[in-house]
């Protein structure tokens, strides 16, 4: 059957389908149906079927026929009855089923066999009864959600920790909350009367923690033998370890030439399938991730069509660069888009608990001036931010590469315009950040197809060791940190200043871009360079074309920029007047202003 006969198939199941009137047997191409999504256009990877009022049979033996399926939505419609078999959708990545009817108990063995799922939306049902152990033991799961419900008895372990969504409340839960879900917020067990221990207040009593206990002598005598039974296992248990060490030690010594020859081939022929690229330390993507099975990658919004680590690892890539940080990637995942995969070290500052928190609220940021952050992976020593690919690279390869500058003034006045717009919006979103973007420059505001800016590597100086971050990040080589203070709210302004500077003149701050000692040095004699020289036609880039009826914006602009670079904090543009200053700029100048006029404008 092809997908259409099997989705049409499937809506004979279902009641109140009027919502799927274009689902028809006239039209084959289904991802032009209502609530499909589709990659490419082509290959069906969810159904999205939500708010449509819908109910009767969820039909799973129909949907096990759609091979691609990867996500399945029936959020806000009136299903009822017990939770069809999802598991027999063995590839399912996301299920969401948030206020619906369904009821009853989940089955202890609900959600086996679904390794790849790794969000689960059961919120505001009436199921009840305790929590299926298949879902605490779901190998990828980091979104779990089910609040609203009537689920009771204790919570069982969960093998993850650190989810991104968490949320028990308001069910009728009862006993201690286990130690791995500690660090979840409070307010995931809020509305469960019978819960104890930390993170909510109050300890548990002895009675919820475990051991029935009897009055008296008799209880004494139960404590003697329950003593008594937990030293005899221990012995049981220390004499078992130290075979099972000796047994490991042996065959460790007689496999160690042998496993050591086959890892070397096996690293070997891994990264010549994985990568395109050339230094051994950018072999493969993931070199650190891939020895970590139990991680990955964490998708920071709904609307993406998802993949995995291994689909990621199966990728095609090439290495676009390599920066302060690690190198970056472009990756052609089988299943999704292009995507841009940069890996970071040096990102220990924080937890594993706070770096998710941290990469939730970058993801939550939306703005035409941002590259969005879609997904990210938490290694140890290394982390991997993924992007999407913006068609037309960076605004420094336009700038600085082996071609011509191709950008006219038009599109660099859009540029810096979308720019300081991107930057307004991360300043009014990270009120309490001193440095909101912390590393604007030229090769972080990649150009999409249309030449719109799009700012990338924001927000992460809260999650940078500091020392790596004092050492190469654009917003700690402004003045007051050469001069010892630390950074300041208009240290990222300044570094706005150095970006008009360079779009007006085409020239590279070479030691403040590379990373050196010095930097701060060498910049401020090239910015001071440039006031020196004053406004004439050798100090803009001779590719900005244009005719002398532009000479007054771009004018400017340039002093604008100078403001952004005033050593002087006091002199220097705040955010706000820097923003509005250029939005107010325009293509051509209102009045023609001759050269010599600007010239003495410009004098200092
Ligand atoms: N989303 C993207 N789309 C297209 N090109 C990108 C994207 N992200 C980064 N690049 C380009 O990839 C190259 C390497 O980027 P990378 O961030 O590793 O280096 P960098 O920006 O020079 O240094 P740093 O690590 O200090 O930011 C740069 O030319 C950058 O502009």
């Amino acid at each position: 059957d092809t997908d259409a006969q099997i989705l049409m198939n499937f809506k004979s199941f279902l009641s109140n389908a009027e919502a799927l009137n274009n689902w028809s047997n006239d039209s084959t191409n289904v991802c032009t149906w209502t609530g499909l999504i589709c990659i490419n256009q082509t290959t069906l990877h969810g159904l999205r079927l939500e708010n449509m009022g819908l109910s009767g049979t969820i039909n799973i033996d129909i949907l096990m026929n759609l091979t691609t399926l990867k996500s399945f939505s029936v959020i806000n419609n009136s299903f009822e009855g017990l939770i069809p078999a999802f598991n027999k959708l063995v590839g399912l990545r996301a299920l969401f089923l948030t206020n619906n009817k369904f009821s009853g108990e989940i089955p202890n063995d609900a959600f086996d066999g679904l390794r790849w799922l790794k969000r689960l939306f059961l919120a505001e049902n009436g199921f009840k009864g305790h929590i299926p152990i298949s879902l605490a033991k779901l190998p990828r799961i980091y979104d779990v959600d089910l609040h609203g419900n009537k689920f009771d008895g204790s919570i069982p372990e969960f093998v993850q920790n650190g989810f991104r969504v968490f949320d028990l409340s308001n069910n009728q839960l009862t006993g201690a909350i286990p130690e791995g879900l500690r660090n979840e917020n409070p307010s995931a067990f809020s509305g469960n009367k019978g819960l104890c221990g930390i993170p909510l207040n109050g300890t548990c009593s002895k009675s919820t923690v475990s051991v029935p206990h009897e009055e008296g002598k008799e209880e004494n005598k139960n404590h003697h033998v329950l003593i008594s039974v937990i030293v005899f296992v221990a012995v049981l248990v220390l004499a078992s370890i130290l075979a099972l060490l000796f047994i490991r030690y042996r065959r460790k010594k007689t496999a160690a030439k042998s496993s050591s020859n086959m890892e070397n081939g096996q690293s070997q022929s891994q990264n010549t399938k994985t990568s395109t690229a050339s230094t051994s330390e950018d072999k493969s993507i993931v070199a650190e991730s891939k020895k970590s099975k139990d991680e990955d990658l964490n998708f920071v919004t709904n609307e993406r069509v998802e993949f995995d680590l291994q689909d990621l690892l199966r990728a095609s890539a090439e290495v676009l660069g390599s920066g302060s940080f690690g190198s970056t990637y472009k990756a052609m995942v089988l299943t999704g888009p292009v995507v841009v995969v940069k890996r970071f070290k040096h990102m220990n500052k924080v937890g594993k608990k706070e770096f998710f928190d941290h990469m939730k609220r970058l993801g939550g940021l939306t703005h035409p001036n941002l590259l969005p952050l879609v997904a990210f992976y938490y290694g140890k020593e290394e982390k991997l931010l993924i992007h999407d690919f913006a068609e037309n690279g960076s605004l420094a390869s336009h700038l600085h590469g082996k071609h011509v500058c191709d950008l006219d003034w038009p599109t660099r006045l859009k540029i810096i315009k979308g720019v300081a717009r991107g930057l307004a919006y991360l300043y009014r979103e990270f009120p309490e950040e001193k440095l909101p973007h912390g590393h604007l420059k030229s090769s972080n505001v990649v150009l999409d197809h249309s030449f719109e800016p799009r700012l990338t590597e924001y927000g992460l100086v809260a999650v940078t060791d500091l020392k790596h971050a004092q050492q190469f990040m654009a917003g700690f080589k402004s003045p007051e940190v050469s001069q010892n203070e630390g950074p300041s709210e208009k240290s990222d302004v300044w570094c706005l200043g150095i970006l008009i500077l360079e779009l007006l003149t085409g020239k590279f701050p070479a030691n403040y871009l590379r990373h050196g000692k010095g930097a701060t040095e060498d910049l401020a004699m090239w910015v001071e360079s440039i006031v020196r020289e004053g406004w004439s036609g050798d100090v803009l880039d001779k590719s900005i074309g244009g005719s002398r009826d532009k000479e007054g914006e771009m004018l400017k602009l340039m002093r604008i920029g100078m403001s952004c670079c005033e050593w002087s904090l006091e002199n220097r543009f705040g955010w706000r007047e820097a923003v509005a200053k250029i939005e107010e700029l325009k293509e051509m100048d209102s009045v023609e202003v001759g050269v010599e006029s600007l010239n003495s404008d410009l004098s200092m």
